[in-house]
């Protein structure tokens, strides 16, 4: 069996899979039980990860990996191209290894152009025309982000509560904070759908933790919670049949 791991800045994924079979799937932050509600008795034969964590955790990643299934880890990282997509970074390794495994996902299953919006603890936009040409994209705080940066860095912004779906102009601070981020995501939303429709592009994908805010926030896109994981699979077993 194949474990495959996508391994971001908030939160660990894995899949279990057989070939193209998912066998168990799960999810969690890195503080917890790395790989919560792995079955013991499965065998790992091989490892992949895609990953845009910090150094030191992905070494503590490899180091608990290893020592759990004795067997290598492999890295996938973001390329220049791949059948048929093609990065616009220059320096494709600048690139998030996340970014890459979405977008090839979402392109080798239609070939057609597509948007990903990955709203993760940041959220990325990137934008694919017909021809596999990878236009670029953009790089937004996420929402607990922008929560965190406007507690932390003023000193009057005091607020509690959750991401309410609700943009109208607020009458407290929380409910302009909170309307606020709902405010802007909006907005950006909306710009996301006029910019794909400007290139001529017509499917908008979405991924990510805030995914189903973005839905709720009106975002008219189709909801793939495993993109990354699905992109790495496959680049995986491509490179496995090599
Ligand atoms: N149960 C949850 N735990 C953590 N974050 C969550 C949860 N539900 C929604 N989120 C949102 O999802 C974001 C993380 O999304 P995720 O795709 O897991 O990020 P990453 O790939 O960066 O690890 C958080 O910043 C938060 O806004
Ligand atoms: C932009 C990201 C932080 C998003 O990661 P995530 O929110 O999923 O943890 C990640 O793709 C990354 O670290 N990128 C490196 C810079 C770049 O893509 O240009
Ligand atoms: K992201």
């Amino acid at each position: 069996m194949r474990l495959l791991i996508d391994a971001g800045n908030t939160r660990l994924k894995w899949r279990l899979a057989t070939g193209d079979a998912v066998v168990a799937e799960g999810l969690g932050a890195f503080d917890d039980d790395l790989l919560s509600g792995f079955p013991a008795t499965s065998r790992v034969r091989r490892i992949s990860v895609s990953t845009v964590a910090a150094e030191p955790r992905r070494q503590a990643l490899t180091e608990y990996l290893e020592a759990r299934f004795s067997i290598p880890v492999a890295y996938h990282w973001a390329e220049s191209g791949r059948g048929g997509l093609v990065n616009a970074y220059e320096d494709p390794r600048r690139m998030g290894a996340d970014r890459w495994h979405a977008m090839y996902a979402a392109w080798i299953e239609t070939r057609r152009g597509f948007v990903v919006v990955d709203a993760g603890s940041a959220i990325t936009v990137d934008f694919v025309d017909d021809a596999g040409r990878h236009i670029g994209g953009y790089i937004l705080p996420g929402v607990q982000m922008m929560l965190r940066s406007l507690k932390t860095d003023a000193a009057r912004i005091l607020f509690d509560g959750t991401p309410a779906s609700d943009s109208a102009p607020g009458t407290t601070t929380g409910e302009c904070v909170h309307h606020g981020v709902s405010w802007m995501l909006q907005s950006a939303t909306e710009r996301v759908l006029t910019d794909a429709e400007q290139m001529g592009i017509q499917r908008v994908i979405v991924t990510g933790g805030d995914a189903g805010f973005l839905l709720q926030l009106g975002l008219k896109a189709d909801y793939r919670p495993d993109l990354v994981l699905d992109g790495l699979a496959a680049i995986d077993a491509e490179d496995l049949a090599l």
